[in-house]
């Protein structure tokens, strides 16, 4: 039987991380995946496709240019599904000949097949071909991610009724789209199906969404959802789905009666551990099949055995499961593991893009800290012109005590990249003075922390508040 220092499952974020930081301490890794080729979710139905799929989207509908040429501007008339696949496999080959590349260079093994533990030290390996081989390591580290839920009474096909993995797989886009789940899944595809024209209606049973989110930034974001025609049904819920004719029906709770093209039910992941057999490690899940280990590292109640990635829950990143992974690898090898800083980042690629990193106003006001906000709107700024944008926000809350940036949430375009300046200021400890004190290249969209760092300092003066 084969002996490795550490055992990884899953070739995911967390997986990978975790495998080569382990390799490049000298040890002997060892990766499985059941999948076809490496990369986990993230690669092959996430992270990955979905925003290629945005990308395609937003250019060949020409959607950032709307703003100086009209809605009916495209930049291809007739968008087909094949045109957004094209794009799609050429970076899944990248995203995987990079991963391959990594794990041969650091001398990580990679074995495909299905895992699952015999006891706590060993895992059985079902390939595809039925053979089963048994290995053993010192750490094993779960790196499983999600798969998505698909309740009994939702009636998928994979055509017409479908989950977020089956999305990028369709022929036709469809006409009109009903998208069951305001989650971050739900609210990315419906807006990247809405900027391609697609009419989109958004149901979600509960009365707000993302509500993780500083509230001025999702009110502005609903209402430029709201501006182009879609519809937002919060807190109602679909009774019933019916398959009927190529087309499908829903009855809402209130009586509401919708026909559509397709339905993308994405309403949460369940934790991919129902066929590791846990119980033989002495592992439990809970209901949504999560694993609950200590936060700084990662270890579960098996002190050799780790998990970290989606599989552990929030905040399901691929980001964030990468640090994750690292650390969990690091602990298990017995190296140093350094706690990540305290602010990551969060960013739903959804067309506009939203950002966040640091507290909400409401979550300052939940700690009773005294405050000041600065507001830039891209419109502002020079940079915004040129791009014809008439939309996007930047948001800044500031300590009266302190001085120091608590929280940076931005809506627009280019949020996500945008979203780092503000992060490295919150982990430096910076205060609202570095925003009015340094210069920022011009014309650019980055202008908005200067202008949203002296909309704040106007307010508050050049003192520090003692209240
Ligand atoms: C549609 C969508 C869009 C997303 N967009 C973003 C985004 O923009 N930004 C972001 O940061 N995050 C995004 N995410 C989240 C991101 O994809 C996940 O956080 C990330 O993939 C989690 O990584 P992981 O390593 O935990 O596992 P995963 O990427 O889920 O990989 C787990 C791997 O384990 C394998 N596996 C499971 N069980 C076994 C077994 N028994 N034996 C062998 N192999 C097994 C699976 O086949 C899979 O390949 C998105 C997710 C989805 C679904
Ligand atoms: N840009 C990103 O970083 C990104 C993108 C996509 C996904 N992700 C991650 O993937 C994870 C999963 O995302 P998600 O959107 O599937 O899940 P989610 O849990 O965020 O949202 C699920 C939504 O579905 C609704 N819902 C729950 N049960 C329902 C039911 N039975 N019927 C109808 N609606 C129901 C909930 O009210 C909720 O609004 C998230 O944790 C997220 O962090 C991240």
């Amino acid at each position: 039987m084969d002996q490795f220092d550490l055992i990884v499952v899953g070739s995911g974020p967390a997986g990978r991380r975790g495998a080569i930081q382990a390799a490049k301490l000298g040890k002997r890794v060892l990766v499985i995946e059941q999948g076809k080729r490496v990369g986990g979710v993230s690669v092959h139905t996430g992270t990955i496709p979905s925003k290629t799929l945005r990308e395609t989207a937003l250019n060949l509908s020409g959607w950032r240019e709307r703003g100086f040429y009209g809605r009916a501007y495209r930049v291809k008339q007739e968008i087909s599904a094949a045109d957004l696949r094209r794009r799609l496999l050429i970076t899944l080959d990248h995203e995987v000949e990079v991963l391959e590349h990594q794990f041969a260079r650091n001398r990580v093994q990679h074995m495909r097949g299905k895992a699952s533990f015999v006891d706590p030290q060993t895992l059985q390996v079902v390939k595809d071909d039925g053979e089963v081989l048994h290995v053993t390591g010192a750490s094993i580290l779960l790196a499983v991610g999600t798969k998505p839920f698909r309740p009994d009474y939702m009636p998928f096909d994979g055509k017409t009724v479908l989950d977020s993995d089956e999305l990028l797989e369709i022929e036709d886009l469809p006409r009109s789209m009903v998208v069951i789940g305001a989650g971050v899944i739900g609210i990315e595809y419906a807006t990247i199906f809405s900027a391609l024209d697609t009419q989109v209606t958004l149901i979600d049973p509960k009365s707000t969404m993302l509500d993780f989110i500083d509230k001025e930034i999702v009110e502005d974001f609903i209402y430029q959802l709201r501006d182009r025609n879609m519809k937002l049904l919060l807190g109602q819920k679909a009774e019933k789905v019916i398959r009927q004719n190529g087309k499908v029906e829903l009855l809402l709770d209130n009586g509401r009666h919708i026909v559509t093209d397709m339905v993308l039910f994405a309403a949460g992941r369940m934790g991919a551990t129902d066929t590791l057999n846990l119980a033989a490690a002495g592992i439990e899940a809970d209901n949504r099949g999560r694993l609950s280990v200590n936060p700084e590292t990662f270890a579960t109640n098996v002190p050799h055995i780790f998990a970290a990635g989606d599989v552990v829950g929030f905040p399901s990143l691929a980001s964030t499961s990468m640090e994750q992974g690292r650390i969990a690898a690091r602990v298990a090898v017995g190296a140093i593991a350094k706690e990540p800083p305290k602010y990551f980042p969060y960013g739903i690629y959804a067309v506009p893009e939203i950002s966040t990193c640091g507290l909400s106003e409401e979550e300052v006001k939940e700690r009773h800290i005294p405050y000041e906000c600065g507001i830039a709107r891209f419109r502002e700024t020079s940079r915004g012109h040129i791009m014809g944008l008439d939309t996007g926000l930047l948001k800044m809350i500031f300590s009266l005590k302190t001085r120091r940036l608590l929280g940076v949430h931005i809506v627009g375009e280019g949020a996500t990249e945008l979203v780092h300046i503000g992060q490295a200021v919150l982990n430096l400890k910076g205060t609202v003075e570095y925003f009015v004190e340094n210069t920022f290249n011009y014309p650019t969209l980055a202008e908005a922390y200067k202008i949203a760092g002296l909309d704040a300092w106007n307010r508050m003066g050049d003192i520090k508040s003692e209240l």
